[in-house]
């Protein structure tokens, strides 16, 4: 979710794993105009409730991101260097991608790709708090939290569990380090699993 913890924990995972790349999804959203005189190049639509919709996923561009996880999929090794991620040579050839993003998991081309899926949360009040203290390339309006942001997490959610896709939660209320250590904990368990 939003303000969840998802990019401070892939910060400490990223200098934990040896070739370890991330795709970020916010590099993902459609372009929306700053001003009246871009309008035409707007791609984020306006709901009923007044409020630009960004919380949708119509309002990023999902082809463009399974793209770039294809590029990696088909040479780890190259998409590595191109992203200035150093490859260790002596290390095992494991390459690990990590997707950040608040709407991952709705998407359905990416669903099969993961080899594990987490999902940290906390309660609606420290979301919020935490997010009112967030700036944004674009600013939230007044009243989004309430209006789009959470009512959007609680839909896709819920339609997420109803779909039976399978995550592992995470308490984001817990401190950043335990986090990390339970997550990279986890990695390895899993890495050690498929070999
Ligand atoms: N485990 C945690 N406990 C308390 N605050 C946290 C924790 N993880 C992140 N934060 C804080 O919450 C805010 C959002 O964190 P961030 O990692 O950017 O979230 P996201 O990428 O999910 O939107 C930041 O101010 C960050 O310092
Ligand atoms: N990066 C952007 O261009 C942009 C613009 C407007 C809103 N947002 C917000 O970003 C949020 C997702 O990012 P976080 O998961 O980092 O909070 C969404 O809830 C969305 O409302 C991002």
């Amino acid at each position: 979710m939003t303000n969840g913890g998802k990019t401070t924990l892939t910060n400490n995972l990223l200098k934990a794993l040896p070739n370890c790349c991330v795709i970020h999804q916010d590099d993902f959203f459609k372009p929306a105009a700053w001003a009246p005189l871009f309008q035409p190049q707007d791609q984020i639509a306006v709901g009923e409730d007044g409020f630009k919709q960004w919380d949708v996923l119509e309002s990023l561009d999902m082809e463009a991101m399974l793209s770039t996880v294809q590029a990696w999929v088909s040479s780890p090794r190259k998409f590595a260097r191109a992203h200035g991620v150093s490859v260790r040579l002596d290390a095992s050839d494991t390459h690990i991608l990590i997707l950040e993003g608040f709407l991952l998991y709705s998407y359905k081309p990416l669903l099969d790709l993961y080899s594990r899926r987490y999902f940290l949360t906390v309660p609606y009040e420290e979301c919020k708090w935490r997010r009112s203290t967030r700036s944004y390339a674009v600013p939230d309006p007044p009243g989004l939290f309430d209006g789009h942001v959470w009512p959007m997490y609680q839909k896709y959610k819920r339609e997420m569990e109803a779909n039976g896709v399978e995550v592992v939660y995470l308490d984001g209320m817990k401190p950043r380090e335990e986090l990390f250590h339970q997550v990279l904990e986890d990695i390895q368990n899993s890495l050690l699993n498929r070999s």
